[in-house]
């Protein structure tokens, strides 16, 4: 037995093999240990392999998925090594095959995976400068693949966040590194990109990539080739449904770095909670498809305005038509994408084919509800159309309330397959032979407490206590006895119970032979239910959009061609929402006007003030817009918007261990490299983590950068004074500020932007707000004045703004050396390969002379 263990554990060395053995899973050795230190399983050694005893921990069979849960959680990967052969079928162990593997990127139960998150497996791979994503949601049965460079990646990692990333084991891209996510190591033969060409069409059933535009994408398609090969190692099985692929392109959608992500709080607070998050406050979702749907749209805006148009007709369309009718009928739908995928893979449960008819039986009544008007709606209402023999069919195979599980029967509805119905016959009518004998052996012995009845161990008996028992006739065989009673069998009896559990067992065979036969034809309607899964989520999203837009009062934003953000009455949806629910007063709106005239606001104010949540607000209406939503504002009217990039507040990163005056540097690097004139930047109190003059000297280069060189939409909220200045010298920039009046020592915040730049700081006030001893806020007020009064003595005219001198050109263009001269001297296409070989070497030596 060992043997074959360590055969199966030779193929699967980087996982966890689970080996059934009767009812128990039993683990060794180091995977013993590991799961002893992961899940507090009791280690045990039996016997010996090896001269070394074998040590092993089990894990029973019933709690199989509460332990597979733990362990995904972890990061692990289990390898389930079942018993396939007959249990004595011939000499040896029962055979044991490892059907499935079971990790994070490609878990399908639906215990295992969150309801209201995908969970995607990507693979990465390196081609040069350029990276190949390939991706896969096992349970959407959906594949994607994209092509981008370094700096692009930490976007598309944020946005999928993936449970599971595949890499070459033998160069991993920095960036899936830093984003600390779960790393499964492949092979470097299996990023291949013919192979992944090859992989592709077989799975898609196409002759070539064009069709899907994935014809030129060669280091996507090795990331498939890695991709394919571990989703169908990880199920044992050829992936059924997965037969679409989407080609994304980074200039399809609108760029949200990680850090915008993080800072926006879109889907999680900076602290990691899920709420209060924009996704949590839209989500009011009827089904947990909606709710995958709604965070997918949230993090993958499209650039193509059409899309977000679209859907915003369809809202429109909703919220004058009423919506409640559609959202009490999606009440009643059960997770249709998560059974389909569940089909495919044939681990369907019988309780999710009930729950699959139910919803395919109130589908026209929920047809009904959607109205017609909007191109999308319409669209959608004709995905709902699946077809109607598969109602039917799922009403005739399976039973009213079936059991959880098919090894338990009745599963089966009656009626469905004859024999199964005679072989439940038997054993209906055993209760009726039964309470015949009963009546019999009654009469027969005089016995009248006698009993027959049934347990799982036991098989049938017929149970005398012991006052009954001298009469007890000769033909009775005892089976077992108790404290008061004896239990026996007779021959008839005994006949009669082979007879009750032959029908029993052959019943579940046949059970479980119809239930495959469904399940197979359900197979053949893959397609349909996914686009019936898909309808039903973007409809689910559409009606909560346009619940979430009446409730809070938002507006449909209008796009415009020309360059503009130009919101009226705009909100910070989750602040106001936070003020409302806590009582804590009226959120203040603001209106932003930014255009090609007018590309930058230098905004300045108290701390306190709502600097941070202006630039905030911002950045999530022009999100909301792309996506198609309502925003939270009276009137909105957007040009196009290539990226929202942030850099706002220290979250110290103190896991990478990088400085946050370095983290800060990092991030305004990115932000001036990959900013465009379409672009919206909120940078929030750069220079912050560096000396005054250090930073406020950093803080005037980049905003300049910003201004000359990018010409982004910028918010540039600073606390450095001195930068009111800038505008008077860049003409595309304003000052703004966040009011607020003193009263007496206090200070008031009024939350309002007004166009000008703040009277002063008010440090001290705030300070005092926060609740400082009194003698430090004497202490740091005096202090305050003295600086101010020497400031304005020797008042030293600096300015932060003006173009640095040209760099000195280098030592070696100046001097004249042997190296240049010889370069000079070169011809290219004069050269034989033989001779530019040589030239080389030349050069090289004449280098090495200089140093
Ligand atoms: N428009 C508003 N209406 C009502 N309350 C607001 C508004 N803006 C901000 N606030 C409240 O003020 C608090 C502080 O806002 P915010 O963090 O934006 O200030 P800030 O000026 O960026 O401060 P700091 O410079 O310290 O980061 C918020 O938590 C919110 O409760």
């Amino acid at each position: 037995m060992m043997q074959q263990y360590f055969r199966i554990k030779a193929e699967h060395p980087d996982t966890l093999v689970f080996y059934r053995m009767g009812d128990f899973y039993e683990v060794f050795f180091d995977d013993a240990r590991k799961a002893n230190a992961l899940l507090d399983v009791t280690l045990t050694t039996r016997g010996q392999s090896g001269g070394q005893p074998v040590v092993m921990a089990g894990v029973p069979v019933h709690s199989l998925e509460s332990y597979l849960g733990k362990l995904i959680k972890l990061g692990e990967a289990v390898a389930i090594a079942e018993q396939v052969g007959e249990v004595g079928a011939n000499k040896g162990p029962v055979e044991r095959k490892v059907v499935r593997v079971v990790t994070p990127g490609t878990v399908t139960d639906s215990e295992l995976l969150a309801d209201k998150q995908d969970s995607i497996l990507l693979a990465v791979s390196a081609q040069g400068k350029t990276l190949g994503l390939a991706w896969l949601s096992m349970t959407q049965g959906q594949l994607g693949l994209a092509q981008c460079n370094e700096r692009e990646l930490g976007s598309w990692l944020a946005r999928m966040s993936p449970a599971e990333v595949l890499v070459d084991r033998d160069k991993h891209p920095q960036a899936v590194i830093a984003a600390r996510l779960p790393i499964t190591n492949r092979p470097s033969w299996q990023f291949d990109t013919g192979l992944g060409a090859r992989k592709l069409c077989e799975q898609l059933g196409v002759a070539s990539l064009q069709g899907f535009n994935a014809q030129d994408l060669p280091a996507a398609q090795a990331a498939a080739a890695a991709l394919l090969s571990y989703a169908e190692h990880t199920q044992g099985r050829a992936l059924a449904h997965v037969k679409s692929l989407q080609v994304h392109r980074s200039t399809d959608l609108l760029d949200l770095p990680p850090a915008t992500q993080r800072n926006l709080e879109l889907t999680q607070t900076l602290r990691g909670e899920t709420s209060p998050t924009l996704l949590s406050l839209l989500d009011t979702c009827r089904t947990c498809m909606g709710s995958r749907a709604l965070r997918h749209w949230l993090l993958h805006p499209p650039r193509e305005r059409a899309i977000a148009r679209e859907r915003q007709d369809a809202i429109a369309e909703l919220m004058s038509t009423g919506f409640e009718p559609l959202r009490e009928a999606l009440r009643q739908v059960s997770d249709v994408e998560r059974i389909a995928a569940r089909i495919a893979l044939r681990q369907v449960r019988p309780r999710e084919l009930a729950g699959l008819r139910a919803t395919l039986q109130i589908l026209p009544e929920l047809a009904q509800t959607v109205p017609a008007g909007a191109a999308l709606l319409d669209q959608l209402a004709e995905g709902l159309r699946a077809s109607p023999h598969l109602a039917e069919l799922l009403a005739r195979a399976i039973a009213e309330e079936p059991a959880a599980l098919l090894r338990e029967g009745g599963v089966i509805a009656p009626g469905f397959d004859e024999q199964l119905d005679e072989l439940r016959a038997i054993q209906t009518n055993c209760d009726d032979f039964l309470l015949q004998l009963e009546i019999r052996e009654r009469a027969r012995t005089g016995i009248a407490n006698l009993r027959v009845q049934y347990n799982k161990v036991h098989g049938f008996y017929i149970e005398v206590t012991n006052s009954g028992i001298d009469k007890v006739p000769s033909d009775y065989q005892r089976r077992q006895t108790l404290k008061n009673a004896e239990r026996f069998i007779t021959p008839e009896l005994k006949a009669f119970e082979d007879k009750a559990l032959s029908a029993q067992e052959r019943g579940l065979a046949r059970e479980k032979m119809l239930y495959e036969l469904v399940i197979d034809q359900l197979t053949e309607e893959l397609p349909a239910l996914g686009r019936l899964a898909r309808s039903l989520a973007s409809l689910d999203v559409l009606a909560a959009l346009s619940e979430r837009a009446e409730t809070l009062a938002w507006c449909r934003p209008e796009f415009v061609g020309h360059p503009c953000i130009d919101i009226q009455g705009g909100r910070h949806p989750v602040v106001e929402a936070r003020l409302r629910e806590t009582g804590a007063g009226e959120f203040m709106s603001n209106d932003c006007r930014l255009d090609a005239r007018t590309k930058l606001l230098v905004i300045t104010g108290p701390n306190m003030g709502g600097k941070s949540t202006f630039m905030r607000q911002v950045a999530l209406i022009a999100l909301l817009a792309a996506v198609g939503a309502y925003v939270p504002a009276t009137a909105c009217r957007l040009g196009p918007i290539d990226a929202i990039h942030t850099r706002i507040g220290a979250a110290d990163d103190l896991a990478n261990a990088q400085s946050t005056f370095m983290l800060e540097m990092t991030e305004a690097a990115a932000i001036l490299h990959g900013a465009t004139e379409q672009s919206l930047v909120l940078m929030d109190e750069i220079g912050r983590g560096t000396s005054t003059f250090d930073g406020l000297a950093l803080a005037g280069a980049i905003a300049t950068h910003l201004h000359d060189k990018c010409r982004a939409f910028t918010l540039f909220a600073t606390h450095y004074f001195e930068l009111t200045e800038f505008p008077s010298k860049h003409p595309q920039a304003v000052n703004m500020h966040v009011s607020a009046v003193e009263s007496g020592e206090d200070i008031v915040f009024l939350h309002e932007i007004q166009p000008g730049p703040a009277s002063r700081s008010y440090g001290v006030q705030v300070a005092r707000l926060a609740g400082m001893p009194s003698p430090v806020v004497r202490q740091a007020r005096a202090a305050l004045e003295a600086l101010e009064a020497r400031a304005s003595e020797g008042e030293a005219q600096i300015d932060l703004f003006a173009p640095p001198p040209e760099p000195a050109p280098s030592a070696a263009a100046q001097e004249p050396s042997a190296l240049m001269d010889a370069l000079r001297d070169i011809d290219p296409d004069a050269l034989s390969p033989r001779e530019a070989h040589a030239a080389l070497y030349q050069l090289k030596l004449l280098a090495a002379g200089r140093h």
